[in-house]
């Protein structure tokens, strides 16, 4: 690819802001020229009004930028680019972002708000990038050529990659899942440090049901137009415990019957390692290996196993039978970059090679 693509990041500022901008900044495909924020930061340059959090310096370049007022276009006329990571809470993301994908704008988005939306794909490109046809529904690309992809939950993410092998080769009929959530998924501050040091809260507004809601959406299939969603039950608990980055996962699960026989613990370990979807796709910010084994038994732990894949990989340990279902195991993927920005850049990078991002003016023209 030898140009590269003009992009903005709606809710720079905010912790999953500031992933993007560490992950976009070196990026070969895309080039980050607009950030806004809510209006307590337009028009201050990036460096006075974000909290830089991440363990990398923030960019000599972002640092300078004037941060834009959250709309498509400014009084002087002049448009945000036609390619907008979303980073916003999910009530402004339900306000803001369909303003941006009318004006015209390929809207990849991390909130919450439009997930469940039937015609808005909820899409992980290692499982389900076929969802993506749903696009084609919205009334935005059919008037101005814009669109809304969102990505999952970052628990749902680690979760749904370590399920897809499974699923596609034996079946699941059940799910249960019990969650360690770090703080970082609640945003800064986030939880109040008298409230998570030396404690676990088991309780995260909405998150078990986003976790059911999602997972089944997500592994579900294009039926036509719609998203029939996988016909399995499921149950999830959600905590949150006093980790930094890394959500981790008990998982059980009672498989289905596609091989005509149990699967033994070498057919899963298998399906995990031949899952490699995307191989020969070529896209940057895809982990060669999604699903992550750790055979040591007490791995895997978010301090050692979070950057796998660069952050990017879902790891997967601890795998035996179930005394309730059939089989249990530990899943782990870091929050916000497999969770949230990386998700977001990988869809974006998928939509480009299959030529969604195209500019906007042309895909409204040939509708
Ligand atoms: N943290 C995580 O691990 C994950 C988060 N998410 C989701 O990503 C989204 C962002 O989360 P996170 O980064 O943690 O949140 P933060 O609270 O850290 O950041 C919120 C961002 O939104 C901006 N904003 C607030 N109000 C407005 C407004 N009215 N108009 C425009 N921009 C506004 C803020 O700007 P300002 O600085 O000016 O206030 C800031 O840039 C949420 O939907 C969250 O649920 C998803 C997966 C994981
Ligand atoms: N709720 C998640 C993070 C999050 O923001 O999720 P969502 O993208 O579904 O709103 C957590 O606290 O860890």
């Amino acid at each position: 690819m030898q140009n590269q693509h003009e992009i903005g990041i709606l809710g720079a500022t905010g912790m999953v802001g500031q992933r993007f901008i560490q992950l976009l900044e070196n990026h070969p495909w895309f080039k980050i020229t607009w950030l806004a924020a809510s209006d307590r930061s337009s028009g201050k340059r990036y460096e006075e009004a974000a909290k830089w959090r991440l363990d990398t310096p923030c960019p000599e370049r972002i640092a300078k930028m004037t941060i834009s007022p959250a709309e498509p276009y400014s009084k002087d006329g002049a448009g945000a680019p036609k390619i907008i990571f979303a980073a916003l809470d999910a009530d402004i993301a339900r306000e803001l972002e369909p303003k941006f994908a009318a004006a015209g704008c390929a809207v990849v988005s991390n909130s919450s708000a439009f997930r469940m939306h039937p015609n808005v794909p909820l899409v992980i490109p290692e499982v389900n990038a076929d969802h993506l046809h749903l696009i084609e529904d919205q009334e935005w690309r059919k008037e101005s050529g814009g669109y809304i992809v969102t990505n999952p939950n970052c628990s749902a993410i680690g979760l749904v990659l370590a399920l897809k092998p499974i699923e596609e080769r034996f079946g699941i009929e059940q799910i249960f899942v019990t969650t360690m959530q770090a703080v970082s998924g609640a945003g800064y501050p986030g939880v109040p440090s008298m409230d998570i040091l030396g404690n676990v809260v088991p309780y995260i507004k909405n998150e078990e049901q986003k976790m059911e809601e999602e997972t089944l959406k997500l592994l579900g299939s294009l039926d036509g137009e719609h998203i029939a969603p996988l016909a399995a039950r499921m149950s999830a608990h959600c905590n949150r415990v006093a980790v930094e980055d890394g959500h981790t996962e008990s998982v059980s699960i009672k498989l289905g019957n596609k091989l005509g026989r149990p699967a033994t613990k070498e057919d899963l370990l298998e399906a995990w390692a031949e899952f490699k979807p995307l191989a020969g796709q070529h896209l940057p910010t895809a982990p060669e290996q999604p699903v992550e084994w750790i055979a040591a038994e007490d791995r895997p732990q978010p301090r050692l196993d979070k950057n796998r894949g660069r952050g990017m990989a879902a790891s997967v340990g601890r795998l035996r039978p179930c005394g309730l279902l059939d089989w249990k195991l530990t899943v782990l993927s870091h929050n916000t970059i497999r969770g949230a920005a990386g998700a977001a850049i990988v869809n974006a990078e998928l939509l480009l090679s299959l030529g969604k991002l195209e500019p906007v003016a042309e895909a409204a023209a040939r509708a």
